[in-house]
């Protein structure tokens, strides 16, 4: 079956009580703790009639090597690290310097949340609890984006946001040879201030962070400081200012609640295999921006391209 038609099948408010996806959704999002009190490795609760290895195969079919010619070199890294830590803005970052896609799986799932229909409505109840989406869900928005990448002759990527539960990081591992794994750290205090601080340019989609954080270091005051001054947006985007959903505190922190619990063991399943790259942020990105190209081998002369 051509990807289209499978995803149209998977993904049409039409025909997702037939599949059962509606009952699905619902069972994640109302059993108490989601995905995190599933006691199987693979996440949220799976639907018999949504098949997580047609995902897997679609997923496959969309990793093949690109008919048309690579534009950017062939990366395939990928970003692990708690909601708020920035992963958004060094993938991107690193996305312009190494002319590579930055694919966030975060911006797939509002891309799909502001279609209307049944199924939006239902993912938009798990996304705004701070829930997972399902695996089989996920993946087949990653292939649909990687197809249409594939098309327009791209191949590398860098990934943000997934894999976020062990059973998409086996899923990616068997389809391709993830390069680099870079685990972003920053101090949970520090975590929930900065998505609450989030502010998104409801025009030109631009990021911003209106919190200023400063965190003392240890009680005695003798560690290092940790000091990442506000990204205010500019007087063009002042009055379009919005804030997402999901960034309030109460769900800020049941997101980070799931990431310990669902996505830590991919940082294990990566570092079992070598692929893990620790880096913990030193604080904002004039800091944090050239110590990380630092760690990460990449020569000083392109750090200037984008400073
Ligand atoms: N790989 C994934 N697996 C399951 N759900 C995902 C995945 N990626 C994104 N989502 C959904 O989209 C939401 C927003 O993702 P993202 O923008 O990456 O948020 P965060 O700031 O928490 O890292 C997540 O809370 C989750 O509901």
């Amino acid at each position: 079956m051509a990807v289209s038609h499978r995803l149209f099948r998977l993904f049409s408010p039409l025909t997702a009580e037939k599949n059962n996806l509606s009952s699905l959704l619902i069972r994640s999002l109302s059993s108490s703790s989601s995905s995190s009190s599933s006691s199987s490795s693979h996440g949220p609760s799976l639907d018999p009639e949504i098949d997580i290895k047609e995902a897997a195969a679609e997923l496959e079919k969309s990793s093949s090597p690109s008919p048309t010619p690579s534009k950017g070199r062939n990366f395939h890294w990928v970003f692990l690290g708690c909601p708020g830590v920035g992963k958004g803005t060094y993938a991107s970052r690193l996305s312009t310097l190494l002319g590579v896609p930055h694919i966030a799986t975060g911006d797939l799932v509002r891309e799909e949340l502001s279609s209307s229909g049944l199924l939006s409505s239902q993912l938009k109840e798990l996304v705004n609890h701070g829930k997972l989406v399902p695996d089989e869900f996920i993946i087949s928005l990653l292939s649909k984006r990687l197809e249409a990448g594939k098309k327009k002759g791209e191949s590398g990527y860098i990934l943000d946001g997934f894999p976020r539960t062990v059973t998409q990081a086996e899923i990616l591992e068997g389809v391709i040879n993830v390069d680099l794994v870079i685990n972003l750290k920053l101090k949970e205090e520090a975590l929930v201030a900065k998505c609450l601080g989030r502010r998104i340019c409801s025009e030109c989609g631009a990021n911003y962070n209106v919190a200023c954080i400063d965190i003392k270091g240890g009680d005695d005051d003798s560690g290092p400081r940790m000091y990442m001054p506000p990204l205010l947006p500019p007087p063009n985007c002042e009055s379009k200012l919005i804030t997402r959903a999901d960034d309030t505190e109460e769900v800020v922190k049941e997101r980070l609640r799931v990431y310990h619990k669902m996505t830590q063991p991919v940082e294990e399943f990566y570092r079992k295999r070598g692929k893990l790259l620790e880096f913990e942020l030193p604080g904002g990105i004039p800091q944090s921006w050239p110590k990380l190209l630092r760690a990460l081998h990449l020569e000083d002369d392109k750090q200037s391209a984008i400073a």
